[in-house]
């Protein structure tokens, strides 16, 4: 497989849209790219299962981004829905807690069909959007951004799940601290010149790759580009070191 194709593997494109009549635009636009594709709350509330089947029917891996977090009972259900869907991966909360994690896991099990892939489960550490201060003083969390990230990290895995979201900025703690097949999906990416916006901890494509990430998630600076496809060849461009 050529270093391109590896590379556009490891970046999840969130289709962060109201419509799926947009996000079909986009796709078709960046068709031949082998991305996986991630679809969020926006989208899914509104274009439903019905959008993650054609996704799956025309061959995408699809993340499913719904960062599920409630009592254990109604995570698990939420679990086989979202098992039954055919996603290759979909997230819970970490601050759920080792239960509720379990609880997912659990869903997925009795929901997985006899020939089916079971789908990566990931737990959300902190959002990319939060930064040290607000989780010290907002949220009330004391200490440094790496440790509370990492901790989430250490439950997240005790639990039985395969990942985190996190920041790329932590990926070598939480690789550290959990191993390296212990999968890390890095949100809050930001080719230079493009405006972090609400993200808080940012990195570039190439830093991220750097820090040892398995996937990158990016959303606006491919969807509010001009020009989304020469958009994402510049930051697969940048993934490789060129
Ligand atoms: O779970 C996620 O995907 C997620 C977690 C997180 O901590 N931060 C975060 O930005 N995300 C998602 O990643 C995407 C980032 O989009 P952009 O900031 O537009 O690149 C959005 O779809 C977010 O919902």
């Amino acid at each position: 497989m050529s270093q391109w194709m590896q590379s556009a593997g490891k970046v999840m494109v969130a289709l962060d849209y109201p419509e799926a009549d947009q996000a079909k635009a986009l796709l078709q636009e960046l068709a031949g790219i082998p991305c996986y594709i991630k679809v969020g709350m926006q989208l899914f509330y509104n274009a439903g299962p019905a959008f993650i089947e054609q996704l799956k029917s025309q061959g995408y891996k699809v993340f499913l981004d719904l960062k599920m977090h409630d009592i254990p009972n109604t995570v698990k259900g939420g679990a086989a829905s979202i098992t039954r869907l055919g996603v290759d991966m979909f997230n819970v909360h970490a601050a759920g807690g080792r239960q509720m994690m379990e609880a997912a896991l659990e869903g997925l099990q009795q929901a997985l069909a006899p020939n089916q892939t079971k789908p990566l489960v990931i737990a959300v550490t902190q959002l990319t959007s939060t930064s040290e201060q607000v989780l010290n003083q907002e949220i009330g969390i004391p200490g440094t951004m790496i440790d509370a990230v990492v901790r989430y990290a250490g439950l997240t895995k005790e639990s039985g799940l395969d990942g985190v979201v996190a920041s790329s900025l932590e990926v070598q703690h939480i690789k550290q601290h959990c191993g390296p097949q212990f999968i890390t999906v890095t949100p809050g990416i930001r080719p230079s010149g493009v405006a972090a916006g609400d993200q808080s901890r940012v990195m570039t494509p190439k830093q991220a790759m750097e820090a040892g990430t398995d996937f990158i998630v990016v959303g606006r600076p491919i969807t509010g580009a001009e020009r989304p496809r020469e958009a994402l060849e510049h930051i697969l461009k940048e993934m490789n070191g060129e």
